[in-house]
């Protein structure tokens, strides 16, 4: 049984005493029923949970949820499936079978209240209730599950950045493998979260671990600059290269510090060029599932922890990996959606070289090191493995071509708004001015841009249309807004880009 979230209610209004419903305008087959309260001639026992009813088609029908929620239903699904059994009409006593079902629909009165500003999401045999307060105007950002199979609560591991927490949220669910999030009053940076329930980073964790996984990814409006993976053999500047990028960009580039069990060289900071850990430390947080990739490289274990590539994210970075070709492998598997850039030596000679020169290994691991060169430079060629190949000979050279590549420099260097409109000079003053104006509305607009309480979602195929209500108290501009999501891309471990938001009218 598929099924949509609901919000909880942040506009709860003082109960009748009779039940009615208002059924909303229905956009694509999906209602949005406001429940507002519990009928008392019905006669049902409320210990069970606090149930909410609606009339329809002169049936009390019974709504899993507190009265004052705002319920969105599917007909087909949630409340057909649903009413079938335990429709009856008002004054009649609830039928047995209800109360059974009740019971296995939200186990409400049993070691679980629902609480204010909490949402579930059904998706199958799984309830999916985000965060909630008692009391507080404030959401947590706890998750938890209830398998419907067993009548058990669920912890669920959760990855990812935690979303921050806000008055209130409304929840979408999307494709049956991510629940959107979109937290009220937040602004447009902040507001877009993406749980991931059943997505393949979450089903491969999920294995890997034998219990629950859930994670979060953050929403990034437009296309956002993707992670970039930097391999290549042992000695040949990638970590020269990467130092150059981020002394020249501080703030655009982020490193991800990866863990290592190998020896700290002199200098190296622990922390900053490597986490050094313990082997067995190590293994176990690789099979907690807390790592993106990990590899045995010349004989000592090296991991891309999912830690180091959020911190990067949560610092709004652009993550660099500087890992081995299986870990590149390992991250192209991944829905991290990077760029792959294989760094090649001039030549075998100018490698070992450069090794020797560097004198941080003996000469053991430089002959291992030289050794594990060659399967590396055979396997930067696998198919479909790395988008772009760099030789370093001349440091600057190769430098300038990974500036080059990736749009660094100087001539690609501006502001991608100020190419727009430096290209538009050439268009005559009227035509250039109303589009500035636009663009110039467009964006002041955009920037203020945050769900106010007041307001209405309807999902039409991937848009979400955002009715949003003037509130007298805040900024927030009024009208309707559309969240399109159909051209998602990434997501766990890392952000999920491709958001377009725009208002229309
Ligand atoms: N183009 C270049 N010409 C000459 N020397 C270089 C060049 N690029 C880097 N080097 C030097 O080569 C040595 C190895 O470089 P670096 O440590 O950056 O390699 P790496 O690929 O990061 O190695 P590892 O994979 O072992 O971390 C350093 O001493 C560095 O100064
Ligand atoms: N698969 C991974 N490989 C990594 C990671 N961090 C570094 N490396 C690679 O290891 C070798 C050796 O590094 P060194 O610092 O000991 O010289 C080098 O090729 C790195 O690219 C990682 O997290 N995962």
């Amino acid at each position: 049984m598929a099924g949509v979230g609901g919000r909880a209610g942040s506009r709860a209004r003082a109960e009748p005493a009779c039940p009615r419903a208002r059924a909303e305008p229905s956009v694509g087959g999906w209602t949005a029923i406001r429940v507002r309260s519990r009928p008392r001639e019905a006669g049902l026992r409320s210990s069970i949970f606090e149930p909410s009813f609606v009339d329809i088609s002169s049936r009390v029908c019974l709504v899993a949820g507190i009265p004052g929620r705002r319920l969105i239903c599917k007909k087909e699904d949630f409340i057909c499936s649903y009413l079938k059994i335990c429709s009856f009409s008002q004054g009649e006593e609830a039928p047995e079978c209800f109360l059974e079902i009740s019971d296995k629909l939200l186990p409400i009165g049993h070691d679980f209240q629902p609480q204010t500003n909490q949402s579930f999401t059904f998706i199958g045999d799984k309830i999916y209730a985000v965060g909630g307060s008692e009391g507080t105007t404030s959401i947590s950002t706890s998750i938890k599950v209830f398998d419907r199979l067993t009548g058990t609560w669920l912890a669920p591991t959760v990855f990812g950045t935690k979303l921050t927490p806000s008055k209130s949220h409304e929840a979408i669910l999307l494709n049956n493998d991510r629940i959107l999030i979109l937290e009220t009053e937040s602004s447009p940076d902040n507001c877009i979260w993406f749980l991931e329930v059943d997505t393949p980073f979450v089903k491969q964790t999920r294995k890997l671990l034998g219990n629950e996984v859930v994670a979060w990814s953050k929403g990034v409006i437009g296309d956002g600059p993707k992670p970039i993976v930097i391999s290549g053999p042992s000695g040949v500047g990638k970590g020269t290269l990467i130092a150059k990028l981020m002394m020249e960009f501080p703030s655009t580039f982020g490193f991800s510090v990866s863990h290592t069990t190998r020896a700290p060289r002199e200098k190296e900071l622990n922390g900053v060029h490597y986490h050094f850990t313990e082997r067995s430390k190590m293994e176990k947080d690789i099979q907690d599932g807390k790592f993106l990739e990990s590899a045995l490289v010349h004989g000592n274990l090296y991991g891309t922890s999912i830690e180091a590539v959020e911190t990067v994210s949560d610092d709004e970075k652009r993550c660099i990996l500087d890992i081995d070709v299986q870990g590149a492998s390992q991250v192209r598997a991944s829905s991290l959606e990077a760029i792959f850039i294989f760094i090649r030596p001039p030549s075998n000679e100018e490698l070992e070289k450069r090794l020797r020169a560097r004198g941080t290994e003996n000469e053991q691991q430089i002959e291992k090191r030289l050794k594990n060169a060659e399967e590396e430079l055979a396997r930067g060629k696998s198919p479909g493995l790395f988008d772009h190949f760099l030789v370093n000979d001349d440091l600057e050279t190769c430098y300038q071509n990974l500036k080059t590549l990736l749009a660094l420099d100087e001539h690609t260097n501006a502001p991608s708004q100020q190419c727009k409109l430096s290209s538009l000079t050439f268009i005559s003053f009227n035509i250039f001015h109303l589009i500035l104006l636009k663009l110039v509305t467009y964006h002041t607009v955009m920037e203020n841009f945050k769900i106010p309480l007041s307001h209405s979602l309807s999902k039409v195929d991937s848009k979400i249309l955002i009715q949003c209500g003037t509130n007298e108290l805040d900024s927030s501009p009024s009208g309707m807004f559309v969240l399109d999501l159909s051209s998602l891309k990434g997501g766990a471990p890392g952000r999920t880009r491709g958001l377009r938001l725009y208002a229309t009218d």
